[in-house]
C-alpha cells in the first residue's frame, strides 16, 4: 500500500476541476483514486502523496515523464504557473468546461447545468495576455538543465514548482507576459548580478535583491517597474545606474522605476509595501476597458487579463439588464467592488440609476472614486467596509436594492454575509466568481433562500492555467 510521502509514478487518465490529474492504481483493497495537481491526460509523471485518504489520495507533480499525446511543445519557457503552456487553447477550453459544469452538477446540486449553460468565452488573446507579474530573486537556484539545485546563485524568476525558496531563472518569455520584457530579462538579471549584491536566500532570510513586479498597460503599451530590495548592503547599491541602464535598454516602454525597501521578513508579506522611491517616470499606469480609462497604481487590484475582463464585464452586465429591464430610479449593488470598474461601466447603460460599490480595501476604494471623477460619472457612491459589517451597519437598504452584483475573491462569500445579502430581498443577483466551487456552495444556498439559477457563463481569464472564471444570474 502508499505511503505519506512516498514518490511514485503515474499514467493521467483524467482531469478534475482545479487542474487535478487523475490516475488509477490497483491494491490490496481495490481501485485507488490518486490526484496530481498541475498534470494532463495522456502524461506520465512522477509525483510525491501528501494526503492519505481510504479512497484516495493527493500528490504534488514533481516531473512530468512523459508528454500528453494531445501536448503541442511550445517554444515558452515553461513555467510552475502555467501549466498547460504546451497543450492547444481550444483543448484546455474544452476541458475546463467538462470539469466546470460537473463542480456545478456535484457541488450545487444543478442536475440541469447543461441547459442553464450559456456559452463558454475564450480570452481574446492566448498569449502575453496577463498585465502584472511578479518575479523572484533567490540564491539558491533549481537548474532546468540539469535538474539540481545550485547555491550561491543569482537566480531571478519563478519558484520552482512546490518549494518557496528555490527559483527557476527566466531564460527566455513565459508566453504569458510583455514579450520584449521577458526576453530582457536575463540581461537584466546579469547586470544586477554585476552590482555585487547577492540575491535573497529564502531560509536564512538574508540577502539584497527580493523581487521585481512589473504592471503593464495595454492601452498605453508602457510598463511600470517596482525593484524590491531590502536595507542590507543599501550602501552599496547605486539605483541611478539601474534606472540608467532600463532606460538605455527598454527606452519610452518604461513608464516608470521605483524602488522598495522591505525589510518584512513574513513569507506572505505584500511584497511591493516598504518604503517606495520613484526613481524616473510616474507611479502609476493607465488602462481602458470598455472606453473608460483607469488609472492603476502598483499596488491596486485590477484584473489580470484586462482584454477577457472586458468580455467578462459585459457578459455580467448583460445579465444585470437581460430581459430588456430598465434600471431607472432604481438602486444596484456591487458588493467586492475593487476599483468600482463594474458600477461605472453599468452607468454606460443606464441613467438615473443609484450604484453603490463596497470594497473592504481603502486603497480600492480611493483608485475607484478618483477613476469616476475622471470618467465624469455621477450617482456611483463607494465605501471602504467589511460587506458584511456595511449591510449590518446599513439595515435601512433591505427591500430597496434592485439588483446586486457580486464579486468576491477567490474564498467565497462568508455564510452570514451571503445571508445578508439574501436579506436584501434583491430581485436578481449577477455572481462573478473566480473559483467556481465557492461560487457551487454559495448557488445551494442562494437556491435555498428562494433564488433561482437562471443561466451560468463562462470566461477564460487565464490560458495555460487550471483557473477560470464564472458568472451566474440568479432571479428570486
Ligand atoms: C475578485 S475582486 C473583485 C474586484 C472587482 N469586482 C473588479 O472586477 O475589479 C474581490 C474584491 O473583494 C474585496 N474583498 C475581499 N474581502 C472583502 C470583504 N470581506 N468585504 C469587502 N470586500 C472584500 C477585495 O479587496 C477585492 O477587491
Amino acid at each position: 500500500m502508499i505511503k505519506r510521502g512516498q514518490i511514485i509514478e503515474l499514467d493521467i487518465e483524467d482531469l478534475a476541476f482545479g487542474g487535478k490529474g487523475i490516475a488509477r492504481i490497483n491494491t490490496e483493497n481495490g481501485a485507488y483514486v490518486l490526484f496530481v495537481q498541475n498534470t494532463f491526460p495522456g502524461q506520465r509523471v512522477r509525483a510525491q502523496i501528501k494526503k492519505k485518504r481510504k479512497k484516495h489520495a493527493e500528490c504534488s507533480l514533481i516531473k512530468v515523464l512523459k508528454r500528453s499525446p494531445q501536448e503541442e511543445l511550445s517554444s515558452y519557457q515553461e513555467i510552475s504557473g502555467a501549466p498547460y503552456i504546451h497543450v492547444p487553447p481550444k483543448i484546455q477550453e474544452e476541458q475546463k468546461q467538462k470539469v466546470t459544469l460537473e463542480v456545478y452538477r456535484r457541488l450545487a446540486g444543478l442536475q440541469n447545468i447543461d441547459e442553464l449553460f450559456d456559452e463558454f468565452i475564450p480570452s481574446p488573446e492566448h498569449y502575453h495576455y496577463r498585465n502584472k507579474m511578479e518575479y523572484s530573486f533567490s540564491c539558491i537556484e533549481h537548474d532546468l538543465e540539469t535538474d539540481e539545485d545550485i547555491d550561491d546563485a543569482f537566480a531571478l524568476g519563478f519558484k520552482h514548482r512546490g518549494t518557496w525558496w528555490k527559483v527557476e531563472s527566466l531564460n527566455k518569455a513565459s508566453g504569458l507576459f510583455d514579450e520584449k520584457w521577458e526576453v530582457f530579462l536575463k540581461e537584466f538579471r546579469l547586470f544586477l548580478e554585476k552590482t555585487g549584491l547577492p540575491a535573497w536566500h529564502p531560509p536564512r532570510k538574508e540577502g539584497f535583491f527580493r523581487h521585481i513586479v512589473v504592471r503593464k498597460s495595454f492601452y498605453e503599451d508602457k510598463l511600470l517597474i517596482n525593484l524590491v530590495t531590502s536595507s542590507q548592503g543599501i550602501s552599496d547599491f547605486n539605483l541611478q545606474k539601474v534606472a540608467d541602464f532600463l532606460k538605455e535598454k527598454m527606452g519610452d516602454r518604461i513608464a516608470g522605476f521605483q524602488h522598495t525597501i522591505n525589510d518584512n521578513v513574513a513569507d506572505r508579506a505584500k511584497i511591493e509595501n516598504g518604503d517606495c522611491t520613484l526613481a524616473f517616470g510616474k507611479d502609476h499606469v493607465t488602462e481602458e476597458l470598455n472606453g473608460l480609462l483607469f488609472e492603476i497604481s502598483m499596488e491596486s487590484f485590477f484584473q489580470t487579463n484586462p482584454k477577457s475582463a472586458e468580455r467578462l464585464y459585459n457578459k455580467a452586465l448583460d445579465y444585470v439588464f437581460e430581459g430588456n429591464r430598465s434600471l431607472e430610479g432604481k438602486v444596484v449593488m456591487d458588493l467586492f467592488c475593487g476599483t468600482g470598474t463594474i458600477g461605472q461601466l453599468l452607468t454606460q447603460r443606464t441613467e438615473d440609476t443609484k450604484i453603490i460599490g463596497v470594497d473592504i480595501v481603502e486603497d480600492a476604494i480611493k483608485d475607484a472614486k478618483r477613476n469616476a471623477e475622471r470618467n465624469n460619472i455621477d450617482g456611483v457612491e463607494f465605501y471602504a467596509a467589511d460587506v458584511g459589517k456595511f449591510l449590518k451597519a446599513y439595515p435601512d437598504y433591505a427591500g430597496k436594492i434592485d439588483t446586486i452584483v457580486l464579486d468576491p475573491p477567490r474564498a467565497g462569500i462568508a455564510p452570514k454575509t451571503l445571508l445578508k445579502v439574501i436579506q436584501l430581498g434583491a430581485e436578481r443577483i449577477v455572481y462573478i466568481s473566480c473559483n467556481p466551487s465557492t461560487q457551487a456552495r454559495d448557488i445551494k444556498t442562494l437556491e435555498e433562500y428562494g433564488y433561482q439559477t437562471k443561466k451560468v457563463s463562462l470566461v477564460d481569464q487565464f490560458p495555460h492555467t487550471s483557473h477560470i472564471e464564472a458568472i451566474a444570474l440568479f432571479e428570486k
